[in-house]
Parts: structure tokens; C-alpha cells; sequence
């Protein structure tokens, strides 16, 4: 640890705040986390982490000197010195950013007068800050300085996101001490640090968020007129990434962005225009492409089989991405119910998605099984939806004769088409020409 130990308050123990606590402990400071939830409070009690997030644990672990956890509002805020704000902020029906638990933690900490400052991480339409900054003076707690440091940290690598981050932003009025403050505690990280107002902050994680799902609905589209033309997206995305000016990253086709941000936080975009009177058409456009691209791929197949109805159908992974266990807005929950609706049977197969998903629509109209064999077992069809890495280690001309119909769709490109032609598969990818086995 490098300066001074500081004592923290966060609020939220979901993936950011616990992250968030977790890493500044890591770099010194005392960290106590609030949460509402008395189940996860328990559990971090325990020593156990409520979700998977990678090394989470053993930094929680290798910290619980300077880290602890509580429901207790007080017990938190007490010998804090700032409170970092990390609560969810889901989407309402409008599309509009759910403010409500945010303003649940500016509403409990308002006799905090002692604190230097609020920082608030959650995810907040521009105008925020400017209205909690008036709460708080409304309050008495013009002392108080606020702060707005949108986070970056992608899940599945946010411990290491957070302690390398490509940069960090803190937001603050003219002479509020919140900057100093906020910036002394990323100092020893020796990532760039962008100073600005409170505005051009939380905008900053929003356009971010905006401009990487656009990538993706863009490479999404190309590998839709590969599919029609007979280009490769494959070849493609390679090169168009070799030019520096555009880089390789978010240039994978798929079945879609999902999670819990890119959605939420593009659509929270598109409200928050429209409500200052401005339709962002193109960022319309990349929510109504994404929200195609799985039902797309279910009428591919359709296409394919001659109809769905009564075919079995086996999903290979279902949470958004590999290396989590979220099925936040998952491209694989489209996927199974409009395979439902078409009357198809659904097989599913995941190592981390949660267990209690089986209680859920849609899936608890699907079979999960253990294992990818025996989910592809007697299927007509099999859609790759996660590419995690166990599914490169299939016996695949053992899947082929497994199943009823070889027929594969491989919804991240993950697997090289000419081995599961060799399986004897028909080979299906995202921007790929369909290919039969000779
Ligand atoms: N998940 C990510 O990778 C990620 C990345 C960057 C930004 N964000 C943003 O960070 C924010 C949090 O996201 P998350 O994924 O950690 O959410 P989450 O749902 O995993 O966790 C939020 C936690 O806040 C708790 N909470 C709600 N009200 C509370 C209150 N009044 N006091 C204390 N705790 C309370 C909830 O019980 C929950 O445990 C969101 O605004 C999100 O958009 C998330
Ligand atoms: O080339 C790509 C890259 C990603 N995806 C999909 O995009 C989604 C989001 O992926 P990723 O960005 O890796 O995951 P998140 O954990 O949702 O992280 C994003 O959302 C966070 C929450 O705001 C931000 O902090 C991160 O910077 C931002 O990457 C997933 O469904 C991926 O399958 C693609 O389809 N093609």
C-alpha cells in the first residue's frame, strides 16, 4: 500500500461494491459494506461470495482484517470518511434508469455530517449528481463534497479490471474536495486519471457503454450480410481489426450483446435523449438490431429443420458470457423461450449458471443437464450460446452420432467449422455460409 489508510463505506454488496471494497482493502483502507439483503450479508459473514466473480474470494479473504460486512447503516457510516454508492440501478418499464436505491443510500446517510464525500459508482443518467449535490445542500451538507466515478470493470475480470483499469474518471464541481480526495485514493494504481464536472462523468460511462454495444450491433450486422453474400465474418473481423485506427476489440459476432449493462444502460441512454427531446436513432437502431439478433438465429434453424415443432432443440451455455454466473439479460433466455413458442422441446447444459434458474421462466420448461453429451443426446439441433472453453474439448463425432440430427449452429464462432464438418455436423455460424458435411 502506498498513502494514507482511509476508512470507506460502500453501499451495495452486488458485483461493484463488493469488487470496489475488496480492492481498496487490497490497497490498504478499511472498508466496511452495507447491503439490504440479510441472505448475502450472512453469507459474506460466512466467508462465502454471494455470485462467482473470479479471485473475488481470496481477495476478501486475504483482506478481512480491513474488511467487513454489515446491514447496519450506522455500523457503516459512523467512522467512514466517504461512501462509495455501488446499489443497483436497474431499468423501469420506460426504459428510464431506476433511481430509487440510489436515493435510498443519499436518504440514509443525510445526518452524515462528518463525511468528506459521496462517490457514486452506480451506473446514472447525466443530472444525477447535480440533484443529489442539491439534496445535499437542501440538507445542510454543503461540507459534504459529492463525487461521480462511473465504473469500467467488465464481470468475469473486474478484480483485475479495477486494480489495472484503462483509466479512471472522477467527476466533481469547481473546488469540490471531493477530487482531491477520490484521486488520492486511486493514486497508487498509476492509471490515468481524467478530471472533470459531474455531467461529463456519468456521461462518459454511459456514451462508453454505448460505443462498444454499437460495435458489436455493427459487427453483428456485417455477419448478416456475410451470411447473404458468402463473405466470412471470421476473415473479416480479423482484418477490419488490424487497422490500428479501429483495433480488434468488441468485433466478435454473436448471438448478441446481453448482461447486466450493455442493455440496460443503452436503452437508459435512448430514454434519457428522448426526454430531453432528442430521438437517438442510432443508438434506436443497435437496441432494436440486438434485441433481433437471437430471434434471428431461432429462424434460422427454423429454416433449417423445416419448422421447430416438436424437434429438440440443446442450448450450450446460458449465462450472458463465460467466466460468470449471470444471466442478467441473457441472449440464451430469448433464445429458449421463442424455441418454446415454436413448440420445440429445449436441452440446456451450463457449468455456473445458478440452479435456482430452473424455477424460472423459461427455463423451468427446459432440462438442464450435467454435462454438453447429454444434452445434445436425441437432439435435432444444438445452438452454441456461451463460448466457454470446456466446449472446445467435445468428442464431436461422438456428439454427431448422440444426436438425432447433426445439426449445429455456433452462435459465438467458437468452434472450427472443419472439425465439426469432419463430425458429420451441418455446420451453422453467425456470418458464416451454411456448410454440409461432403
Ligand atoms: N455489474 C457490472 O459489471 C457493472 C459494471 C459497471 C457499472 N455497474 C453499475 O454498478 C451498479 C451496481 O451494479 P451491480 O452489478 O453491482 O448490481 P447488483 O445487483 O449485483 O448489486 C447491487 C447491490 O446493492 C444492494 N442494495 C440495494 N439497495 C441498497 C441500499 N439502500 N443499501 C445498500 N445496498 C443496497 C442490493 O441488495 C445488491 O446486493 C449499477 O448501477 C450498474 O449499472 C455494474
Ligand atoms: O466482441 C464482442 C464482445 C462482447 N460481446 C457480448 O457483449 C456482452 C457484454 O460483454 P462484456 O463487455 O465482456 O461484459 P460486461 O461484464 O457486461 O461488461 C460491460 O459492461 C460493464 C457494465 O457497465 C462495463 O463496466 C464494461 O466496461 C463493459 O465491457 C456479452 O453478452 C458478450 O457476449 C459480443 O457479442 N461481442
Amino acid at each position: 500500500m502506498t498513502g494514507t489508510s482511509r476508512r470507506i463505506a460502500v453501499f451495495g454488496a452486488g458485483y461493484i461494491g463488493l469488487v470496489t471494497g475488496a480492492c481498496f482493502a487490497e490497497l490498504g483502507h478499511r472498508v466496511v459494506v452495507r447491503d439490504i439483503q440479510p441472505e448475502r450479508i450472512r453469507l459474506l459473514n460466512s466467508g462465502e461470495i454471494p455470485f462467482f466473480e473470479p479471485g473475488l474470494g481470496d481477495l476478501i479473504a486475504r483482506n478481512k482484517e480491513r474488511l467487513s460486512f454489515t446491514l447496519d447503516v450506522q455500523e457503516a457510516v459512523s467512522e467512514a470518511e466517504v461512501v462509495f454508492v455501488c446499489v443497483d440501478t436497474p431499468p423501469t418499464a420506460s426504459g428510464d434508469a431506476d433511481l430509487s436505491r440510489v436515493w435510498a443510500v443519499i436518504d440514509a446517510v443525510r445526518d452524515a455530517s462528518h463525511l468528506v464525500a459521496i462517490v457514486v459508482k452506480s451506473t446514472v443518467p447525466v443530472g444525477t449528481g447535480a440533484r443529489v449535490r442539491a439534496a445535499l445542500d437542501e440538507r445542510g451538507l454543503t461540507h459534504v463534497g459529492y463525487a461521480s466515478n462511473p465504473e469500467f470493470t467488465a464481470e468475469g475480470r473486474a478484480v483485475e479490471d479495477f486494480l489495472h483499469p484503462d483509466r479512471v474518471v472522477i467527476g466533481t464541481s469547481d473546488g469540490d474536495k471531493a477530487a482531491a480526495w477520490v484521486t488520492a485514493l486511486y493514486k497508487p494504481l498509476d492509471s490515468p486519471i481524467e478530471l472533470m464536472d459531474v455531467a461529463s462523468a456519468e456521461m462518459v460511462k454511459l456514451a462508453s457503454n454505448a460505443l462498444l454495444a454499437t460495435r458489436i450491433t455493427f459487427i453483428n450486422e456485417i455477419a448478416t450480410v456475410c451470411e447473404a453474400t458468402g463473405a466470412d465474418i471470421g476473415h473479416v473481423s480479423r482484418a477490419v481489426g488490424l487497422d490500428h485506427r479501429l483495433g480488434p476489440h468488441f468485433l466478435k459476432a454473436g448471438l448478441g450483446y446481453g448482461g447486466s449493462c450493455f442493455p440496460k444502460d443503452s436503452r437508459a441512454l435512448r430514454a434519457m435523449a428522448s426526454n430531453s427531446g432528442y430521438p437517438f436513432q442510432l443508438l434506436n437502431a443497435v437496441i432494436q438490431v440486438n434485441e433481433l439478433q437471437p430471434r434471428r438465429a431461432v429462424q434460422r434453424l427454423k429454416a433449417e429443420l423445416n419448422g421447430l415443432k416438436g424437434r429438440r432443440i440443446a442450448l450450450l451455455g446460458m449465462t450472458f458470457k463465460p467466466a460468470t454466473d449471470d444471466m442478467r439479460e441473457a441472449p440464451s433466455t430469448t433464445l429458449a423461450a421463442r424455441l418454446l413458442a415454436e413448440g420445440a422441446t429445449v436441452t440446456c447444459w451450463d457449468p455456473m449458471a445458478p440452479h435456482t434458474t430452473a424455477h424460472q421462466d423459461p427455463w423451468s420448461s427446459t432440462t438442464r443437464h450435467p454435462d454438453p453429451l447429454s444434452a445434445l443426446t436425441d437432439a435435432d439441433a444444438a445452438i452454441l450460446v456461451t463460448e466457454w472453453p470446456e466446449l472446445t474439448d467435445i468428442d464431436w463425432p461422438t456428439a454427431a452420432r448422440t444426436m438425432r440430427t447433426p445439426l449445429f449452429l455456433d452462435g459465438r464462432n467458437l468452434l472450427d467449422p472443419t472439425t465439426l464438418l469432419a463430425a458429420g455436423f451441418t455446420h451453422m455460424g453467425v456470418g458464416r455460409t451454411t456448410r454440409r458435411p461432403s
